[in-house]
C-alpha cells in the first residue's frame, strides 16, 4: 500500500467510526470496536488518524457488520416480504461508506465496469465505481434514444411477463471484468439478465453483489451461473 492508499484507508475508517458514533456514546463505541474511548474521541474529532492496521480492522471487519446492522435498521419489510429500501438507496453518503467495505470485505477483484439494472441499483453501482475508479453502467428497460447498438437480455418471468433489459453495446468491451451489483436480489431474475448481458459482451464476471438478499433463492440462482464470488451485505 502506498502513502495515498494508507491515508485513504485511514480516512475511510474515520468515516465508519463517525457513522457509528451518530447512534452511540463513546463508551458504547468502545464496546462495539474494542478500541479505547479516548482514542475513538480523537479519531472522530479528526485530531488523530487511526493506524493502518486499526483502520483496516474498522473498515473490513467492524465495517461490514456495522453497516449490515445500519442497513437493517433503515429498511422496512412489509407483511408480504417486500422491502422498502429507499432510505438506503437514496443515501449516497451511506453507500459511499458501503463501497470500501464491499470492495475489501468480499473477494471481488477490481473490475473494469460495475454493472447494474435501472433504477434502484444505480446509486450503489455509482458508489462502487467511484471507489474503484472504474466505469459504471446500467441496463434499462427501454432503449435509450440515439444509441444505435444494444446488448439485449430477455427473460420470461415467473409471472409470465417478458422482461427485457438493454445496455448500449459500447458500455462493456470484450474481455473486460464486470462486477454485477444491485440493491436487492430476490428471485435472481434481474441478476441473471445482467449476467446474460456480460456473457453476450464476451466479458468476465468479477462477482455478484447485492445490498440486500430477500431470501436465498436469488443468491442460489446466481451461484448456478458463475463461479465468481457472490455476496450480500444483509439477508432478510
Ligand atoms: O431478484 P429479483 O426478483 O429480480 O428482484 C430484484 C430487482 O427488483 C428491483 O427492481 P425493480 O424490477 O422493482 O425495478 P426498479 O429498480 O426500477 O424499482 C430491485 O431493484 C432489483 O433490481
Ligand atoms: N422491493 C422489493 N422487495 C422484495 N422483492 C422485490 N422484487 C422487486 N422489488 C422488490
Amino acid at each position: 500500500m502506498n502513502r495515498a492508499e494508507k491515508a485513504a484507508l485511514q480516512l475511510r475508517a474515520v468515516d465508519v467510526l463517525r457513522m457509528l458514533k451518530e447512534t452511540r456514546t463513546y463508551d458504547e463505541l468502545a464496546e462495539t470496536t474494542a478500541l479505547p474511548a479516548g482514542d475513538l474521541n480523537r479519531y472522530v474529532n479528526g485530531h488523530v488518524l487511526p493506524g493502518t492496521e486499526r483502520a483496516r480492522e474498522v473498515v473490513e471487519d467492524l465495517g461490514r457488520e456495522a453497516l449490515g446492522q445500519e442497513l437493517e435498521a433503515r429498511i422496512r419489510v412489509d407483511d408480504e416480504g417486500y422491502v422498502d429500501n429507499s432510505s438506503a438507496v437514496f443515501d449516497q453518503p451511506f453507500l459511499d461508506l458501503v463501497a470500501p467495505v464491499v470492495a475489501n470485505g468480499f473477494e471481488f477483484d477490481r473490475p473494469d465496469v460495475v454493472l447494474t439494472a435501472a433504477t434502484d441499483g444505480i446509486t450503489l453501482a455509482a458508489s462502487l465505481a467511484s471507489y474503484y475508479g472504474t466505469r459504471c453502467a446500467y441496463a434499462k428497460k427501454r432503449k435509450e434514444t440515439a444509441v444505435e447498438e444494444f446488448i439485449e437480455a430477455r427473460e420470461r418471468l415467473q409471472s409470465g411477463i417478458e422482461l427485457t433489459y438493454y445496455l448500449p453495446e459500447s458500455a462493456i468491451e470484450e474481455g473486460e471484468s464486470v462486477l454485477v451489483v444491485d440493491d436487492l436480489i430476490r428471485s435472481g431474475e434481474t441478476q441473471e439478465l445482467l449476467l446474460d448481458i456480460v456473457e453476450t459482451a464476451d466479458a468476465d464476471v468479477a462477482g455478484v453483489f447485492a445490498l440486500i438478499a430477500a431470501g436465498e433463492d436469488g443468491i442460489e440462482r446466481a451461484r448456478g451461473r458463475t463461479d465468481a464470488p457472490i455476496g450480500a451485505l444483509t439477508t432478510v
